[in-house]
């Protein structure tokens, strides 16, 4: 497992431990408070708004804003109740397989 990998498990787990924090004190609380749609809603805004930033190629605002993304999807993760596990496990699962032999076999 490579650190980058590391600090998102490590963040899985600091917002699944606001599950039942203050919102007064913990956004996720907050958000988690507010409900699933909510933070829908949040991931939407931020993956169009780190798309803006890419488009108007601000590479330092696309940084922050996929941090915010990725914040927020696993945010939406924990309140689906995904593991981020089932997700590493997924993209495991496509190592190696072709997107472009993938999409022909959507096909047939
Ligand atoms: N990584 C993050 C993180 N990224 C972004 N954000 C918050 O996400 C919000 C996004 O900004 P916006 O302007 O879109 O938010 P907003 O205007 O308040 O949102 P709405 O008005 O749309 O509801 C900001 O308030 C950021 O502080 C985060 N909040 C928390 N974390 C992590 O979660 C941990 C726990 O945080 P608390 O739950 O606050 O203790 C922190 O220690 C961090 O590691």
């Amino acid at each position: 497992m490579t650190e980058d990998l590391h600090i998102l498990d490590a963040l899985a787990a600091t917002i699944a431990s606001r599950k039942d924090a203050d919102p007064e004190s913990s956004y996720t609380a907050r958000l988690f408070a507010k409900g699933r749609k909510k933070i829908a809603q949040k991931v939407g805004e931020e993956a169009v708004e780190t798309a803006i930033a890419a488009v108007a190629e601000k590479p330092a605002n696309v940084v922050s804003e996929s941090a915010d993304l990725l914040y927020h999807l696993l945010v939406l993760w924990a309140e689906v109740g995904i593991a981020p596990q089932e997700v590493w496990s997924e993209l495991e699962r496509r190592v190696g397989v072709s997107g472009v032999d993938e999409k022909k076999a959507r096909k047939k």
